[in-house]
């Protein structure tokens, strides 16, 4: 289990990072995400769209694929924030990128109110898909 003070700090790298958020066509829907090492580094993203909507990407991957370039593949915390009602959950999506790189992760859902909610890998996606050669 994470310890506050590091729910915060990652709350406020994620907070950090939505800035940079480019979000034209979502109506300026910003999202900020940042994720926790296995060695204790912080990588960060935020979401960013195109024209061609299906080619724009949420900060959640971002900050997952950040991390993986800079060789860490081993994920332990993810939070994600925007400024919605509620703090807002992973699409279904990055939900199973995550899980290929964080199985056992914590995932925090926070708002920019500062609410935020815990949940498990395994509550958020119990049967993630897995290939297997034939
Ligand atoms: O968990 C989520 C859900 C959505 N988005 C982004 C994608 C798009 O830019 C905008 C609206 O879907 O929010 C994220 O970054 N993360
Ligand atoms: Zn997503």
């Amino acid at each position: 289990m994470l310890d506050k003070p590091l729910i915060h700090t990652l709350m406020a790298a994620a907070r950090q990072a939505r800035e940079a958020a480019y979000a034209p066509y979502s109506g300026d829907f910003r999202v900020g995400a940042a994720v926790l090492t296995g060695d204790g580094q912080v990588f960060t993203g935020c979401n960013v769209e195109n024209a061609s909507f299906g080619a724009s990407m949420c900060a959640e991957r971002v900050a997952i694929f950040a991390a993986v370039a800079a060789g860490q593949r081993q994920l332990t915390a993810l939070v994600v924030i925007a400024d919605t009602p509620q703090p807002i959950p992973p699409c279904g999506l990055c939900r199973q990128v995550l899980a290929e790189f964080a199985p056992a992760c914590q995932v925090i859902m926070a708002n920019t109110k500062g609410d935020y909610q815990v949940a498990t890998m395994e509550q958020l996606l119990p049967y993630p898909f897995e290939f297997r050669q034939p």
